[in-house]
């Protein structure tokens, strides 16, 4: 039986506040430095490794992580969600996301279905679906193949797949599974569609509308405007669009779809991308295959986080790692920064997972907490993020922890040697002097110039951006978040904190109004 507690209640949480701090700049000089890089390692699945020497810990500290881990009890807690008990509290659901890449542990059945083979089922239809387009055996009215695919969504049904589309666009057309170009549509200013609708060719364009709930309004807003489009070509919308949804949606029984793919209540819109939500537009974008292999890399990832050795379990350990920054040592904020222009939106997608999960004031029981919580969540690609945001964090007063992600290969296979040196050992070789200078820190008379070093990060390395190497990285932070829910005792799948905007927004399209609403809506001529 797992027992859920608040981690001020935990004895090895006070254990770690009173365990000796470690100076990040001194252990990280000279060849003590080159050891713990060496050595302060831990291998993920697909070949990458998520290195942590320039974190804050040493021994000690990795000894009293290692029993907050035990004492809260996180690998009871994950087996308990994979073996489907009611994890998300708040709306009384189990979360499986994990169940569409793999099973974990026992057959979870719910509402009479086996779920591993419900989404396997879903992944199977997405699958015929694919193909068929691709064959040229689904065509628009006129009999001419689709070349493009839209999705249409917001939030969990457009980030994660958005990020993971633009990870993968140029690795598919470089293997030659590059099949339909993808756009998306996802916010409700009108100027979104317009500008997706003006480049590409409607005649030719399949859409694929997602919406887990099927009530949001912007998707459901930008569903009418595409269709309008549609019937302004001429063209018949239900020949032109597919639904993903819950089969207890709105959308789900519609026949002004040409077919329709379904997730269900159990997986969360932000842990959606391996569901149908992803399935459908990266197996329309690269086939079915090529889903596949991302679905393996997650399934490869997920197996290590069952493992009880913090020290063998890159996900829990980069959580609790999280946790010591965050509760123990105070920094407010994480930075992603991915070392791959292919990654451009997974700093995004990330934004959602984790701040939308572990954003929370009370604990799974609903009772405030007496301790922080969630970070917040920000990143862009390096280099572009070196020559705007780095400044503040080598010279701010903040202290940011940093996830670096580096791959010592790109995908295009294209490369020039300027000055000695490829743009791609360019890109390596400024990671490592980031993380080097963040640590260390320099000495210099003029203050102005002076680094203070200790300024924490870790880097997962991969050989390749792959479809594996994609989904590894996915359930990495999936699980990392997951871990870090359990530590603080909070529901990590709900999301009421968005609600009151939604119910205040239609109050302003009601015109029912009155003090700073009513006030803010004459401002903005509503
Ligand atoms: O997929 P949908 O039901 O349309 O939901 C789309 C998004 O909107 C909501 O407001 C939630 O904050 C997100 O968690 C969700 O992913």
């Amino acid at each position: 039986m797992v027992e859920w507690k608040n981690l001020d209640t935990l004895k090895a949480y006070q254990e770690l506040k009173d365990t000796e701090r470690v100076n990040l700049a001194e252990v990280m000089s000279g060849e003590n430095g080159a050891e713990r890089v060496k050595t302060y390692s831990v291998p993920m699945a697909e070949g990458m490794v998520y290195n942590y020497a320039a974190k804050a810990v040493d021994g000690k500290v990795l000894e009293a992580l290692a029993k907050l881990a035990k004492e809260a009890q996180l690998t009871e807690k994950f087996a308990a969600l994979y073996n489907g008990e009611v994890i998300n509290t708040g709306e009384k659901r189990l979360v499986l996301h994990q169940l569409t890449r793999g099973q974990l542990g026992d057959a979870v059945v719910a509402d009479g279905v086996d779920k591993r083979a419900f989404y396997v089922e879903q992944q199977k239809k997405v699958t015929e679906f694919a193909n068929k387009v691709h064959a040229g055996e689904i065509t628009n009215a006129a009999g001419e193949k689709f070349t493009t695919v839209v999705q249409i969504g917001i939030g969990g049904s457009d980030l994660g797949p958005r990020a993971m589309y633009l990870a993968l666009e140029n690795w598919a057309k470089k293997h030659d599974t590059f099949k339909m170009e993808a756009k998306f549509i996802s916010n409700v200013d009108p100027d979104d569609a317009a500008a997706v609708l003006a480049s590409i060719d409607v005649a030719h364009s399949l859409f694929v509308l997602v919406s887990k709930s099927g009530t949001t309004l912007e998707t459901l807003t930008n569903e009418s405007f595409v269709k309008d489009a549609l019937a302004k070509a001429g063209l018949d919308a239900s020949k032109h669009m597919v639904a993903v949804t819950s089969e207890t949606s709105p959308l789900a029984k519609s026949d002004a779809y040409l077919a329709a793919f379904f997730m269900d209540d159990y997986i969360g819109g932000r842990y959606s991308s391996t569901s149908a939500v992803g399935g459908a537009v990266l197996s329309l974008a690269f086939g079915p295959e090529v889903f596949d292999r991302f679905l393996a890399g997650a399934a490869a990832e997920d197996v290590l986080a069952k493992k009880e050795n913090l020290l063998e379990n890159p996900a829990m350990l980069d959580a609790l790692i999280g946790v010591y920054e965050r509760n123990v040592l105070g920094m407010g904020c994480t930075a992603v920064l991915p070392y791959s222009q292919a990654l451009s939106r997974f700093p995004a997608h990330l934004q959602q997972a984790d701040m939308e999960s572990n954003g929370k004031s009370v604990n799974r029981f609903g009772e405030p907490v007496n301790y922080v919580t969630g970070p917040v969540i920000f990143g862009e690609p390096g280099t572009n993020g070196q020559h705007s945001f780095y400044q503040l964090l080598h010279q701010g007063t903040d202290i940011v922890p940093l996830q670096f992600i580096g791959f010592k290969n790109n995908q295009c296979g294209v490369d020039v040697d300027i000055q000695d040196s490829t743009s791609q050992q360019k890109l390596c070789a400024n990671v490592v002097a980031q993380m080097v200078a963040f640590a260390c820190g320099k000495e210099d008379e003029n203050r102005n110039k002076y680094f203070a070093g200790g300024r924490p990060s870790s880097i997962i390395v991969g050989d390749q951006l792959t479809p594996e190497t994609l989904g590894a990285l996915l359930s990495h932070f999936e699980n990392k978040i997951m871990f870090q829910g359990f530590v603080w005792n909070l529901n990590s799948f709900d999301q009421e904190g968005v609600q009151l905007g939604k119910v205040l927004a239609k109050r302003v399209l009601a015109h029912d109004t009155d003090g700073a609403l009513k006030a803010y809506s004459e401002l903005l001529n509503i």
